[in-house]
């Protein structure tokens, strides 16, 4: 079995124990700022979620650590290489898996991955062994020398996709959303590589718009929107730091008023109105925010539009800090 260079764990993010190391980057197309400004820093041999709506900035960040696309200004390190400087010896070192499926559907998936071998100059035997090594890992040993990768399921390609990153055995492995519109029994093929992958030592960000697939795989987290990363960190210390839980009542105008003057009595529960006009209370004991609500439905509105409870969890931590919930979830 392959072995992953091994971190040491709880070792402090800097310098050498950092296996990224972002700067203030910024990025704009056009009039759009994609990236405002993001300084974050990965530690070796960890398991980061990176985890925002659709539009964050997620995909241009991953490919400004890649360098694939170049930041308009700050600087981005990876295991210490400065990424405009030797984006040669970055590729080295890092596996990407895009969103956007890369393979050739008329070859095998043997030859898809002769092929992107070839490409980081692997040859013959160690090749071989290479491609063997990685067609195991994601469950597709069975599958090498047909049909053509074009027969293949979805979750088959994305699989084959992760094999194909892992050919010049990374340090790091940033996958975009590699679960998007697969089958669950892939799903959970690849939830069962990257932990593998990540126990021999692998650092691996993830990622994703589902926060489910954060709380399943990854011990720390980055919440990214608008371009910004707004919280990070353990993923046990952001649900301590944020962990309350919402009450999201959708109610008629009049009702909504007599409920925020209600609500104005009781500072030990907190509430806001959303961007999309629903009253969100929240608090650190739940039985405080149902108490309140309860008579909210009892004496303003008995027949709300919606009423929704959520118990503590990463999308009450990203609903708390943006008042959205993760759109197109
Ligand atoms: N090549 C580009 N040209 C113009 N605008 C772009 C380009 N790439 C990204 N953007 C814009 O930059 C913003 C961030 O996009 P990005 O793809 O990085 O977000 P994301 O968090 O990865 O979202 P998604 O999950 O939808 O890919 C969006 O407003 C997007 O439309």
């Amino acid at each position: 079995m392959t072995t992953f260079q091994q971190a040491p764990a709880g070792s402090a993010a800097s310098g050498t124990d950092a296996a990224l190391e972002l700067n203030s980057i910024v990025k704009s197309f056009g009039t759009t700022l994609a990236v405002d400004g993001i300084s974050w820093t990965v530690r070796r041999g960890d398991f980061v979620g990176l985890l925002g709506p659709n539009g964050a900035g997620k995909t241009t960040l991953i490919s400004i650590i890649a360098g694939l696309v170049k930041n308009d200004s700050g600087q981005a390190r990876v295991l210490t290489i400065d990424t405009s400087k030797e984006p040669n010896r970055v590729k080295g070192v890092l596996g990407i898996v895009p969103q956007d499926l890369a393979v050739y559907p008329e070859l095998s998936a043997r030859d898809n991955l002769q092929f992107f071998g070839a490409m980081y100059g692997l040859r013959g035997r160690e090749l071989k062994s290479r491609i063997d090594d990685a067609l195991r890992r994601v469950g597709l040993d069975d599958r090498a020398a047909r049909p053509a990768v074009g027969k293949f399921s979805g979750g088959q390609k994305r699989r084959l996709n992760i094999a194909a990153a892992l050919l010049h055995r990374p340090q790091i492995l940033i996958l975009d959303e590699p679960t998007v519109g697969i089958d669950p029994q892939s799903r959970n093929y690849i939830f069962d590589t990257l932990r593998e992958l990540n126990r021999g030592g692998m650092t691996i960000v993830y990622v994703t718009h589902y926060m489910e697939e954060v709380e399943a795989l990854c011990r720390t987290v980055a919440i990214v929107d608008h371009g910004r990363i707004i919280e990070e960190g353990p993923l046990d210390d952001i649900l301590a730091r944020h962990g309350t839980s919402l009450v999201r009542l959708t109610l008629r105008p009049e009702e909504l008023r007599s409920a925020v003057a209600l609500l104005e009595q009781h500072p030990e529960v907190t509430h806001r109105i959303t961007g999309d006009g629903v009253l969100q209370i929240s608090s650190r004991a739940l039985q405080d925010a149902v108490a309140l609500v309860t008579r909210i439905l009892a004496d303003i509105a008995p027949n709300p539009e919606s009423c929704q409870i959520l118990p503590p969890s990463l999308e009450t931590v990203f609903i708390e800090l943006t008042g959205n919930q993760l759109r197109d979830a």
